[in-house]
């Protein structure tokens, strides 16, 4: 058991029911400050359910969540990304008819300190600190590889820059906690190696802890110190990478060919056959 202040995220018997779906049954993760920790597992096994959670996008049936110690179970999202979290998603979720600084500039907004009055007068303050985020803004798309685009419309982005502007938004309110809901997907085998890279530049030189979301494998096993891995939203084992890989029940539930696609074609394919 790591110590408990050397975790930064510390989820306790969390449970989410949909109804008569238990989509998520007790579940402990513990992330260590400054980690990069991944949750994988097959199709519905509750891991979006578990983000969900943590961000109060849904609120757990049962459970305790600790951010460095504190309780953010039941606060509203907002109150979230002020303590320090921030997610992407799934499928993208930019605002397509704004450009990519602009996109950022929303990120930096949830973190300025100009009041509402300041910005109907634009005093000061006002510019000061609307400079201030711009400047920011744009070393934020420099980090994640997009600066020359900072003045294209989301929506004109080509598909990895658009998962890279979305990495730069959430940064932009300065989180403590990064969580990346399948970062890699859609991405070819190059592109996944770039996303390590920058995934591990956001915790080297940012300081951010990462917890991702991720059925690519490559990606998972190069990047990650821990990896809990859900099955029928229980937790089924929890490990370093090579512990992972080793481990005959994953392997069992999940890893049992040379890679995840793989595998779920297999049980597709079996499904097929008894349908
Ligand atoms: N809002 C909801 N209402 C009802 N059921 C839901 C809801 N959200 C998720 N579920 C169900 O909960 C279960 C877990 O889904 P979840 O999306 O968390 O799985 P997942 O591991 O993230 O899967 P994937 O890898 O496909 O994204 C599934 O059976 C899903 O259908």
């Amino acid at each position: 058991m790591p110590d408990p202040s050397d975790l930064l995220l510390d989820v306790r018997a969390l449970g989410k029911r949909f109804g008569g779906l238990v989509a998520v049954r007790e579940v402990d993760l513990a992330v260590r400050r400054g980690s990069v920790h991944a949750i994988i597992g097959p199709n519905g096994a509750g891991k979006t359910t578990a983000f969900n959670c943590i961000t109060s996008f849904v609120k757990p049936t049962s459970g305790r969540i600790l951010l460095d110690g504190e309780r953010i179970d039941g606060l509203a999202p907002h109150r979230i990304a002020a303590h320090g979290v921030a997610r992407t998603y799934q499928n993208v979720r930019l605002f397509a008819n704004m450009t990519a600084i602009e996109n950022v500039l929303v990120g930096e907004h949830l973190r300025l300190r100009t009041s509402f009055l300041d910005i109907v007068l634009r005093n000061g303050r006002f510019h000061r600190e609307e400079t201030a985020a711009r400047a920011r803004a744009r070393d934020l798309l420099d980090f994640v590889g997009i600066g020359p685009r900072a003045g294209l419309l989301a929506r004109a982005m080509p598909y990895g820059d658009q998962r890279r502007l979305e990495i730069a938004r959430a940064l932009a309110t300065r989180p403590r906690l990064l969580m990346l809901d399948e970062p890699a997907a859609g991405m070819n085998p190059a592109e996944g190696m770039a996303l390590v890279r920058l995934i591990e530049r956001i915790r080297d030189d940012l300081g951010v802890t990462v917890l991702l979301i991720e059925h690519h494998m490559r990606v998972v096993m190069a990047i990650s110190e821990r990896i809990t891995v859900f099955d029928r939203g229980a937790v089924l084992a929890e490990g370093a990478p090579n512990d992972i890989q080793n481990d005959d029940r994953v392997i069992a539930a999940y890893l049992g060919t040379r890679s995840t696609q793989e595998a779920h074609a297999v049980k597709l394919r079996a499904e097929a056959r008894t349908a």
